[in-house]
């Protein structure tokens, strides 16, 4: 079929399902995705389900009750796909790069023209601007979307060697006949002189959380659309979320699970489980499975050098009330952190251990009564809090910008305190880890670290269990739920 006609047959969108089914039918068709379609279609859902939320509502929604969908025309799409590819054909004359492969010229020059669209000043950390309706409708993209634009402008001139890579607060491309190139493509932070055009070397991704001592996540096309697709925000305020959006997110991200492209997406998967742990899919697995994929897949793909997939687990566990599981995934993101050095562009994982050790710790070690069961009379919670800390104190040695202060000391000697007195003898500190007398000595504490990290230990149910007949549905809605990020 020419053009878009397979496209075609979707429009006019109108429910969840629609959107859907055309996102199954760019990821199997052979003829590529196109990512910068992809970007305008959720962008254009995302506006009407969160922005401008006075739409018509088709008949068919109306009577039988459908949540509120809008009706997206193919001639809205096409108009501003027509008008993507006509900016970036225009402003990037291809008779100077004859070579077959991107180069760094050409990188850097696609990159001034995403630049180049958008306005001067805006306020950069609002949401919904990650995606190309927000760049051609607003002329407006956060730190991510620049990124992404770049690699989507890179399919409109007929590359297939320029890549996302993604780090947890940084994303730049990969390119060249063997991705060994790389060049920054947007900015980070506030404040910070933009890079772009210069390569990530060995040098500034060694021992940077920022670029993920240089494990970061490369994308293949397929976890691009899952980086879209993640990047989708349901926020219609700070604390009103379009369930609408939500579902249509949640549903695509499971279409791409189904297909493995999370596999190597550690925080695709926590996304993915936060949106869960809200409004459970019936007959899915629980949110701690994928929880417990997305921390296996950072051991496998990325040397266990991510922290989201433990403070994503952690989270999660403090909310259902598991404080102890909660405490071991802690002291496994400290194990990860405490080989970083901590730098000033490095201030969202510092906020996330700062909530961590100053608030979400403290709670449970206000919570934990004088019940025996309790974390205060528990070893190796105990053991764990103290790695939890150790890790913390590691990230700092060594580093060019300090991390503690008084607040981090008071809130270490109140939960501290909390332990009681009798456990603190039974606990061995060997120079290199903290093991308490339950564990076996014999094993060095490098496999100890592992092993104690290896949520599988705890023997969580690796397949959910479905009652046959029935499927247990928990019901949907107002429960405490996980604080959006920035992303990027
Ligand atoms: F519980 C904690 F671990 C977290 N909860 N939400 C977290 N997010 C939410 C979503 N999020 C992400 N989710 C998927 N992919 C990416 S790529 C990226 C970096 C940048 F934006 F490209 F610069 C961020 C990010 C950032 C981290 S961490």
């Amino acid at each position: 079929m020419a053009g878009f006609d397979l496209e075609k047959q979707h429009f006019p969108l109108q429910k969840i399902q629609d959107v859907v089914d055309l996102f199954r039918g760019q990821l199997t068709r052979d003829g590529g995705i196109d990512l910068s379609l992809l970007s305008i279609i959720l962008g254009t859902i995302e506006n009407a389900l969160t922005i401008n939320r006075s739409h018509t509502v088709s008949k068919e929604n109306e009577t039988k009750l459908q949540p509120i969908f809008p009706v997206i025309e193919w001639e809205t799409i096409e108009a501003l796909h027509t008008k993507f590819v006509t900016i970036i054909k225009s402003n990037v004359d291809l008779s100077k790069y004859p070579e077959k492969f991107a180069t760094r010229e050409l990188v850097k020059r696609v990159s001034d023209v995403i630049w180049g669209g958008l306005t001067r000043a805006f306020y950069k950390d609002r949401a919904h601007l990650q995606s190309l309706y927000s760049f051609l409708t607003g002329n407006k993209l956060d730190c991510f979307g620049v990124a992404i634009g770049v690699v989507a402008a890179f399919q409109v001139l007929g590359y297939s060697d320029v890549h996302l890579a993604l780090s947890e607060d940084h994303a730049w491309v990969v390119f060249g006949e063997n991705q060994d190139q790389s060049a920054e493509v947007t900015w980070h932070g506030k404040g910070n002189e933009d890079k772009r055009g210069q390569p990530i070397s060995e040098t500034v991704s060694a021992k940077h959380w920022l670029y993920l001592n240089g494990y970061p996540v490369v994308c293949s096309i397929e976890m691009e659309v899952a980086a879209l697709v993640s990047a989708a925000n349901p926020s219609i305020t700070a604390s009103i979320d379009s369930v609408e959006m939500g579902s249509l997110q949640q549903e695509l991200l499971w279409l791409l699970h189904d297909m493995g492209h999370l596999a190597k997406y550690p925080m695709a998967l926590g996304n993915l489980a936060d949106l869960e742990e809200i409004c459970e899919t019936p007959g899915r697995p629980p949110p701690l499975n994928l929880l417990t994929e997305g921390v296996q897949s950072a051991e496998q793909y990325y040397k266990n050098q991510h922290i989201y997939p433990y403070t994503y687990l952690g989270g999660h566990l403090y909310r259902i009330g598991d404080y102890r599981k909660a405490l071991k995934a802690w002291a496994c993101a400290s194990d990860v952190i405490k080989n970083y050095d901590y730098n000033r562009e490095d201030e969202e994982i510092y906020k996330e251990f700062i909530e961590i050790a100053n608030d979400l710790l403290p709670n449970v070690m206000k919570h934990v009564s004088l019940d025996p069961e309790s974390l205060r009379f528990d070893t190796e919670a105990y053991a764990n809090f103290l790695r939890f800390y150790d890790g913390i104190c590691q990230w700092e040695e060594g580093s060019p910008t300090p991390v503690l202060h008084t607040v981090w000391a008071k809130q270490f000697v109140f939960s501290l305190g909390k332990f009681d007195s009798r456990i603190r003898k039974c606990v061995q500190i060997h120079a290199d880890g903290v093991e308490d007398e339950s564990s076996s000595s014999d094993s060095n504490s490098e496999d100890e670290n592992e092993e104690n990290c290896d949520v599988n230990a705890n023997g969580i149910v690796k397949d959910s269990l479905v009652v046959k007949d029935v499927i247990v549905k928990k019901p949907c809605g107002r429960k405490p739920k996980a604080k959006r990020r920035r992303f990027g």
